[in-house]
């Protein structure tokens, strides 16, 4: 089984090696290639998402990434941008449904800005449209227009998303809740965008195919509320590109810190990238003190989706079971009476727990 390994830039190589070493421990029969993504794409090759990048990720089973992005790139022009690379192998790969789930380890209820309380066993699935909404939609540009106070710039984005997007996304999300605890929450902006009405619409007419599931509809900014206010009431929550991006940030501080969280974005088939939810951090990025967690769970997410390898992916979340229960912390989830690791001395203790 080949790996397409794409490390991406700030933390992306130091949290991409955490990852590495806890996969090669596990002795399965992978074989490691890597690629470049991102800003050091650019740098390399003028290209953030290289023809060289994309053959790579096409043939292999599966790819790793670690996040890419970065000031140094954010004046290039918008294609040549490193977030531009990402948005591309995701489009290229045709993986529309991005899985985040938020999980609460009870060693970290009190790393949680929330009241340990309010976030006490909480484990909630975000299910995120990944391949359209504004992210993708067209038209969509900055340009000069007549708009009455004289000519001026214009900045423009397009929401949209066909039905069959909707079905497929919304088939994962009711088939993730059946397997779970049978709760569904649909978030939209029905009362202002239309392409939202479309959303709630298809949602509800599926339900009919799923007696099974509970399903309910929130707006996005009350869903952004009710998460920090008693962020329980959710198992799965399903939503489009943008709000499932801005919501599952959000939902990353209820576990702790977003160095936890990991996600999962998968094809039709199940083949996958499985890359953490946080960016390249370059506040922190090459100090050795990114939190590797979020990556290494992100591969016990690959070992599960894409290999049917439910052991090994749970010998993994155990061994970040262990060593949060041995009290070992990156400075995002430190709290004084646990002890404080860097990166490396996390994928030490991650590995020593295997
Ligand atoms: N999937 C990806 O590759 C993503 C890339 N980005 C890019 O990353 C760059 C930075 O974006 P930001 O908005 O600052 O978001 P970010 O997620 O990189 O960082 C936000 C905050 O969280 C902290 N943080 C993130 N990951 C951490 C970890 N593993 N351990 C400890 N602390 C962690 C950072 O130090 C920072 O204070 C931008 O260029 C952005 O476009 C942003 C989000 C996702
Ligand atoms: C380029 C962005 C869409 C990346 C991001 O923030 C994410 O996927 O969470
Ligand atoms: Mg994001």
């Amino acid at each position: 089984m080949k790996i397409c390994v794409l490390p991406g830039d700030g933390i992306g190589p130091e949290i991409m090696a955490q990852a590495l070493r806890v996969l090669r421990a596990l002795d399965l029969d992978f074989s490691f290639e890597e690629a470049l993504l991102g800003g050091c794409a650019v740098d390399a090759t003028g290209d953030p998402f290289p023809e060289a990048t994309r053959r790579l990720a096409l043939e292999s089973d599966a790819v790793l990434l670690g996040a890419v992005g970065g000031p140094q790139w954010d004046t290039l022009p918008r294609e040549q941008r490193p977030e531009r690379g990402l948005l591309g192998i995701r489009k290229t790969l045709g993986l529309f449904a991005n899985l985040r789930p938020a999980i609460l380890y009870p060693e970290l209820a009190n790393a949680s800005t929330l009241k340990p309380e309010v976030v006490a066993g909480l484990d909630i699935l975000i299910v995120r449209e990944l391949t359209g909404d504004i992210y993708f939609g067209q038209p969509r540009g900055i340009e000069l227009r007549d708009t009455g106070n004289g000519n001026e710039r214009v900045g423009y984005n397009t929401m949209i998303y066909s039905e069959s997007e909707i079905r497929r996304i919304a088939k994962v999300a009711y088939e993730a809740a059946q397997k779970r605890n049978g709760r569904l929450c649909s978030v939209d902006k029905m009362n202002v965008l239309e392409c939202t009405q479309l959303w709630r619409d298809i949602v509800s007419d599926m339900a009919r195919d799923y007696p099974d599931v509970q399903l309910s509809h929130m707006l996005v900014d009350n869903a952004a509320m009710q998460l920090v206010r008693n962020p329980k009431q959710f198992d799965v929550m399903v939503t489009g590109n943008m709000f499932g991006d801005i919501l599952s940030d959000e939902a990353s501080m209820l576990t702790g810190s977003i160095g936890m969280l990991p996600s999962a974005s998968l094809d039709a088939n199940n083949k996958g990238l499985y890359e953490p939810s946080h960016g390249s951090a370059p506040d922190i990025a090459g100090q050795d003190k990114a939190n590797p967690l979020a990556t290494i769970l992100s591969a016990a997410m690959m070992l599960r989706y894409t290999f049917a390898q439910e052991d090994a992916a749970q010998r993994i979340e155990n061994a970040v079971k262990t060593v949060l229960a041995q009290g070992y912390r990156t400075g995002d989830i430190y709290e004084p009476g646990t002890t404080l690791v860097g990166t490396r001395g996390m994928g030490d203790a991650v590995l020593a727990a295997l």
